[in-house]
């Protein structure tokens, strides 16, 4: 394994294609730093030492499937034999004691049926087929044996089959520890059972993942002294909430939105709902439906999932009244109050119809309502002034306070399915599992995405401290001969976010405070500050924008920050 490669006339090598990514060639000759590859596609291509790879030419046929057994150990090895896998229905193989799992795009049911769950428990590490059960079930034994706690960190970008590994940990988690005698529902039935819940709230059709999880998830799962499973608990992070007022073709809303659009006829009336097509939180993408799905299936689905983690009919007409509310707030337009451009008032009937049914929806005072949407309150030692707000800020208010009560609704939701299935105080010993948003780069990035790299950077962090700096620390102290591999430390781009004094979450925190701060304004503070760190790009051309270089690549913010000094003080959600 890594062992360094000459690469000679004559030598297999994968060469660097910007279409196949790696494709397999034969170097014809060496000119100093130039190498003349015969590919097996037929071409003639000149490259430099850098752009190859050493190929191991009598790799076998069905590729290997723990990943430290490649006799060459380079990225197009690592692509190549996960692709050779794949096209035997191989989707999961180990690189030492780390699982990859390729997202197959289609039901592999004969993978995790009962009959496999019971030939992988209890097997070792490479007595059966590479499996995540197999992670589940090291966890669990090493939770038993040893009597500590476990995580398990399931990680990858969008679409990547993260929910769906999850999901097929959690199974496995409660056929080991399950308690079929329980009287009711049990504990791993609820857990399950929360995920439908969850989905319909937290998750949304991105442009690559038609059930994107907009959450970071992390499932604790409690156990007795036995082994039994005796408690749950469900703690979720960052919730996209732009999302709530803002999206693009071919994206959608969060599921519930079209969810409660195709409930049965009484509850559309008595929300005074209909097409998602007359809503503006929905109708800025063309996309309303998703192929394969049934929105008014879901919707009663989503309701019997409810019952089953306790959530009463009483509460669940409560989300769904909010989640109307919040449908009739985004209709809610402004205009100028008698052409003064400094101040707005609702635009005209449609939308005084919309916030009578907002105010109705949210049980508060309709009158107050349009005084918090079209006027800023600031309070000062000595009095409380009342500022008219013109039509875009009245907008960002309004877009503000729907995105602060659906987060609220989400976060309500999550503590109701914890208390519902409540945790054992009883307990020592827990498996986490970590189903968390991947690194993310877009066209246009903002703040949420700032966050979710940060997270992801801290993430990588532990994993090159766990599996690169411990495994070496120890072959040290063992005074094992052994070849340093090198990774790349990111505690410097971990420093220019996280610094308490002038890194750039601190800055951003003191920009939010001083009154008139701009996107400009916070990225010129930006500019001077990081003039001259290597993981922080100030772009040509633009004003506001600012790169980081992150281990998994750059990225560009431009939105870094939106200024919300809003404030419902009327409106409490009953
Ligand atoms: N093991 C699997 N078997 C069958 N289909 C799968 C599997 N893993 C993923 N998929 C398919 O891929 C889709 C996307 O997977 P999933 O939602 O788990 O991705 P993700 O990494 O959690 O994405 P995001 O970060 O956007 O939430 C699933 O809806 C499912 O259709």
């Amino acid at each position: 394994m890594g062992v360094p490669q000459t690469i000679d006339v004559g030598s297999h090598v994968w060469l660097e294609d910007s279409e196949l990514a790696w494709v397999d060639g034969i170097v014809f000759s060496v000119t100093g730093h130039d190498v003349e590859v015969q590919t097996s596609d037929g071409r003639t291509v000149v490259a430099k030492f850098s752009a190859l790879h050493p190929r191991d030419a009598e790799s076998r046929a069905g590729g290997v499937d723990d990943m430290t057994n490649l006799h060459y150990l380079n990225e197009a090895e690592v692509l190549h034999n996960l692709a050779t896998r794949f096209q035997i229905d191989e989707i999961y193989t180990y690189t030492g004691n780390i699982l990859i799992a390729v997202n197959p795009f289609q039901a592999l049911p004969h993978l995790y049926e009962p009959a496999v769950m019971k030939r992988y428990k209890e097997a070792k590490m490479g007595e059966q087929a590479p499996h995540v059960f197999t992670i589940a079930d090291i966890a669990y034994r090493a939770m038993i044996t040893e009597g500590k706690s476990n995580s398990i960190l399931v990680s990858g970008e969008s679409g990547a089959g993260k929910t769906e590994t999850t999901k097929n940990l959690m199974c496995y988690l409660a056929y080991l520890g399950g308690n079929s005698a329980a009287e009711g529902q049990t504990i791993e039935q609820q857990v399950l059972e929360s995920n439908p819940v969850l989905e319909a709230f937290g998750n949304a059709k991105t442009a690559r993942n038609n059930n994107s999880s907009r959450f970071g998830k992390f499932v604790e799962i409690q156990f007795d002294n036995v082994g039994r499973i005796s408690g749950a608990a469900i703690r979720t992070y960052l919730l996209e909430r732009s999302r709530v007022c803002q999206i693009s073709d071919p994206e959608r809303n969060y599921h519930c939105f079209y969810l409660l659009c195709a409930a049965p006829k009484e509850e559309i009336e008595k929300y005074k709902l209909g097409d998602p097509k007359s809503f503006h939180y929905l109708n800025q993408s063309n996309c309303y439906q998703l192929v394969g799905v049934n929105d008014a299936n879901n919707y009663l689905a989503t309701r019997r999932a409810m019952d089953v983690v306790g959530i009463s009919e009483e509460e669940q007409e409560a989300i769904f009244r909010v989640v109307a509310a919040i449908l009739h707030l985004g209709n809610i337009d402004f205009g100028n109050n008698e052409g003064d451009p400094e101040s707005s008032v609702l635009k005209d009937d449609d939308s005084k119809f919309h916030l009578d049914m907002t105010a109705q929806l949210l049980r508060c005072d309709p009158e107050s309502l349009e005084d918090a949407l079209c006027k800023r309150k600031m309070i000062t030692p000595d009095d409380v002034i009342k500022k008219s707000l013109d039509i875009s800020g009245a907008i960002i208010s309004r877009d503000g306070l729907a995105k602060t009560i659906y987060s609220r609704l989400f976060d309500w939701l999550v503590d109701k399915i914890n208390v519902s299935i409540g945790q054992d105080p009883k307990s020592k010993c827990l498996i986490g599992v970590l189903d968390i948003y991947g690194f993310e780069s877009f066209e246009s990035n903002s703040f949420e995405q700032l966050c979710i790299n940060y997270t992801n950077e801290k993430l990588q962090q532990h994993f090159n401290q766990h599996v690169f700096k411990s495994e070496q620390a120890e072959y040290t102290k063992e005074e094992i001969d052994w070849r340093y591999i090198e990774f790349v430390d990111n505690q410097d781009v971990l420093s220019l976010i996280e610094k308490k004094t002038g890194g750039i979450i601190a800055l951003l925190d003191e920009a939010c405070l001083v009154p008139k701060s701009t996107h400009e304004t916070f990225a010129q503070k930006l500019y001077q500050t990081f003039k001259d760190h290597k993981r922080f790009i100030k772009p040509k051309l633009a004003r506001s924008e600012f790169t980081i270089v992150h281990y998994a690549g750059e990225v560009s913010i431009s939105y870094p920050y939106l200024i919300l000094l809003v404030h419902f003080s009327i409106l409490a959600l009953k």
